[in-house]
């Protein structure tokens, strides 16, 4: 059987989670790397197209997108039709959205695995629990922290020369929002060892990419206001799958005189 195959750079956040959670079960896959520096996602020899412009012009909810790879001159794909990363290839399935993939490979491989991250094997509050907090993840923790690792890591990593300096009001205001949502995940994590419970879960995992960078700015001693928290963190970092994709994550940015 052939291995799964994710498509994207494992320095990208999306992409760095479908890795995390394919070394959590202990997949087999292929990483085929996009340079996305140079916009390889972007490009028709790195994609693999089985419908036509024509085609994909005529299914209207996509009007809005085709526009968008005009204005580009881009071309999307039946990988990814966002050109965005990552794209994954199981087979004939093509899936795209880091966090659907994750829940994939989860339940394709979690049993073999013996991991039950998603909460599926327990009763339906587990569940629930496991699903409440992956949301917070996505709806609340995700937008407050990730204007600080784009302003500081990903802006000036993409734009030639590091772009402008971070936009201290931005930043400001990312910073006042993360202590909110940490000051709600201490509270919870002087009840339990981990968001959803007492066991670690997807919730917790789908905290990694984004955190991992953050914790490369000089805004990283946040954290230590929130002494479960860290500590919360410090047990994520300490998994050896964690530490496997985080490998491939860099940690030496320019970051000096801007701050
Ligand atoms: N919600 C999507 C987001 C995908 C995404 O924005 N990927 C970024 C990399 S982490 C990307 O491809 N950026 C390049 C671009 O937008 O051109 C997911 O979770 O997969």
């Amino acid at each position: 059987m052939s291995p799964v195959k994710v498509f994207g750079h494992p320095m990208l956040t999306n992409v760095a989670r479908v890795l995390l959670f394919l070394e959590e079960v202990g997949a087999e896959y292929e990483l085929v790397p996009l340079d996305f520096v140079a916009g390889e996602h972007k490009r028709p020899q790195h994609v693999q197209l089985n419908v036509s412009r024509r085609q994909f012009v005529d299914r209207s909810p996509y009007q809005v997108q085709v526009m968008i790879f005009d204005r580009d001159a881009a071309c999307f794909s039946s990988l990814q039709p966002f050109a965005k990363m990552p794209g994954f290839q199981d087979g004939d399935l093509v899936l795209f959205e880091s966090r659907a993939i994750a829940k994939y490979i989860l339940r394709k491989y979690g049993g073999t695995a013996g991991l039950d991250l998603l909460g599926e094997n327990s009763g339906i509050e587990e569940l629930a629990m496991v699903d409440m907090w992956t949301e917070v993840e996505a709806q609340q923790y995700y937008p407050a922290i990730s204007p600080v690792v784009f302003e500081c890591i990903i802006i000036p990593f993409i734009i030639p020369g590091g772009g402008a300096a971070p936009n201290r009001s931005v930043v400001d205001e990312s910073l006042e929002r993360l202590r909110g949502v940490l000051g709600i995940y201490e509270a919870r994590l002087e009840k339990s060892s981990y968001l959803a419970g007492d066991s670690i879960s997807f919730a917790d995992l789908n905290h990694i990419p984004f955190t991992f960078y953050f914790m490369t700015t000089p805004y990283a001693k946040v954290f230590d206001e929130y002494p479960k928290v860290k500590a919360w963190w410090e047990m994520l970092m300490a998994r050896p799958a964690v530490q496997r994709v985080c490998k491939h994550m860099p940690t030496k940015f320019k970051l000096g005189a801007q701050y």
